[in-house]
């Protein structure tokens, strides 16, 4: 990291942001842009859980192992056949490589903006202050306002805990040298979907566990019963609706034992069942800040926490994900620019889980606006739409949800689904009517149009 020398006076910064994650890193750089003098401080890395151990490093390795399955699925189909043989060693070293040059191109831009850099620990030491400690160094830093962006680190309970060799979290897994011959996934959520699809397509045996009796719990209901579909005939395991009782390493495996006395032995175990937010330790009771659940920060609807101090991002546990902390950054920014005085509102934020197949949902779904009006709801199959059959990809389906007339949701399951997230985001946010359908020329032949299928079907009450 291109780092400040660390200062033996104390140094006043207008705004000091703690965590380079998407959220800090992103407020550090448009508020340097308004022109705002500020200091950014990261104990780790530049880029946060995002870059190095999150969005990008998985998507890097669904991207590479995503022919895979796109030759599985023509073979299935009858017109092609063969193998492809993943390197998974030449796969690390590029994503290594990129997330490098990604940091090395962040620390350049906050370097050219005049960002202080400081790669230490921060904590507030007094309102106004924050120390930042390097294991040689320390410092004072005053602020005028602050943004906290600390983020979050993995869900981990006694016996469930990771130890990054035989029993892995996010981290361990993107670490690992090699895939293994087969993993228990503990945990159905995004995490574990997306990391289970990696390693099947290395060749390992997948047995999923969940405590709840449905994976990907947060989709509508009929999106997770069609990629369980999907993944029961990939022929993963499941075993849902059990708690886990402990995960232990015996003899180099993983052992995992249920309540109810079942036990499963694999290779190796990835533990990914949710996030807590990095807020112990940080200085928060300086600053009379309140917390709530397992410690994610309290904000007012100005995203503050307490006077000129921001949280933002997992760490007030709004929305897990990295495309909210950006967005939340952009608000403080504008709003210590004095570009804005109102609340922070977000609209429909899209959620994506990634593979084959991909789910995309923005916006509300049945279950959110029970008893909020007239619900309906349409559908389009993939198996209609010719790009979907082109790829040999036709297990899904585009869902649209109406509220009184209007367009309230959008969800869709199924291959490359995640591509028009956006155009369903702008539909959602400007709440069609089945008129406005004709606003907008769809291209021919494309994916898109079973979304214009799903908006142009029948409105059926909700199953
Ligand atoms: C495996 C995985 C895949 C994911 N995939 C996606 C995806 O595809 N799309 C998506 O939108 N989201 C995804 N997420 C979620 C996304 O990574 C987070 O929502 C996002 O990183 C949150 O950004 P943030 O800035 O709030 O925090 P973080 O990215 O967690 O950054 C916080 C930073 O603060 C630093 N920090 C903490 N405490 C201190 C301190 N006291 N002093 C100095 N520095 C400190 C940390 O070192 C860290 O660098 C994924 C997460 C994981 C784990
Ligand atoms: N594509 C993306 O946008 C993406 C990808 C990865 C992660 N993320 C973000 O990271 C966050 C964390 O992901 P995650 O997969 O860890 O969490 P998650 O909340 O998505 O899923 C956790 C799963 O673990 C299960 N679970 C919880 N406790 C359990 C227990 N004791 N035994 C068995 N199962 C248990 C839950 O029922 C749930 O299905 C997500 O909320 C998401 O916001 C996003």
């Amino acid at each position: 990291m291109t780092s400040n020398s660390f200062p033996t006076e104390t140094r006043s910064y207008d705004l000091v942001v703690v965590g380079a994650g998407p959220g800090g890193f992103d407020a550090a750089l448009e508020a340097a842009e308004e022109g705002i003098k500020v200091a950014l401080v990261e104990k780790e890395l530049l880029g946060g859980t995002c870059l190095n151990v999150g969005c990008i490093p998985t998507k890097m390795y669904l991207g590479a192992t995503s022919p895979v399955e796109e030759l599985a699925a023509q073979s299935k189909a009858r017109v092609a056949k063969g193998e492809i043989e993943i390197d998974f060693k030449a796969l690390c070293t590029k994503k290594d490589r990129f997330i490098a040059a990604t940091r090395k191109a962040m620390a350049q831009k906050a370097k050219k903006l005049g960002i202080d850099i400081y790669p230490a620990v921060a904590k507030v030491i007094e309102p106004g202050k924050v120390e930042v400690s390097h294991p040689e160094e320390q410092a004072v830093l005053e602020y005028k306002n602050l943004v906290l962006a600390t983020g979050s680190h993995p869900t981990v309970f006694p016996g469930l805990e990771p130890d990054n060799e035989t029993i892995l979290d996010n981290t361990g897994f993107l670490a690992l040298e090699e895939m293994p011959t087969s993993l228990l996934v503990i945990g159905a959520g995004f995490i574990g979907l997306e990391m289970a699809q990696i390693a099947h397509r290395t060749g390992c045996k997948i047995t999923v566990v969940d405590a709840l009796d449905r994976i990907a719990v947060y989709e509508d209901p009929e999106v997770s019963k069609a990629l369980q579909g999907v993944f029961k005939r990939h022929k993963w395991q499941f075993n849902l609706g059990v708690k886990v009782k402990s995960v232990t390493a015996e003899n180099g495996q993983a052992v995992l034992r249920t309540e109810d006395g079942q036990e499963f032995t694999a290779e190796k175990a990835l533990i990914a069942i949710g996030r807590r937010p990095n807020s112990a330790d940080i200085g928060l009771e300086t600053l009379g800040v309140e917390t709530a659940g397992p410690g994610f920060v309290k904000v007012n609807e100005n995203l503050e926490a307490a006077d000129n101090v921001y949280a933002i991002g997992d760490l007030n546990g709004k929305i897990l994900l990295a495309h909210a902390a950006s967005h939340q950054a952009g608000y403080v920014v504008r709003r210590l620019a004095g570009k804005t005085d109102g609340p922070y509102e977000h609209g429909p934020v899209p959620s994506i889980l990634y593979g084959s197949p991909e789910t995309m949902r923005v916006g509300l779904m049945p279950a959110d606006l029970e008893g909020q009006g007239e619900v309906k709801v349409s559908s389009f199959p993939l198996v209609a739409n010719p790009i979907a059959q082109a790829y040999a990809s036709t297990q899904g389906f585009v869902k649209v949800v109406w509220l009184d007339g209007k367009v309230a949701g959008i969800t869709a399951v199924g291959h490359h689904v995640s591509g028009f997230t956006t155009a369903a985001a702008m539909i959602v946010q400007e709440a069609w009517t089945k008129d406005d359908i004709h606003k907008v020329v769809f291209p021919h032949p494309s994916l898109d149009e079973a979304l214009l299928g799903a908006l142009k079907a029948e409105q059926l009450d909700p199953k």
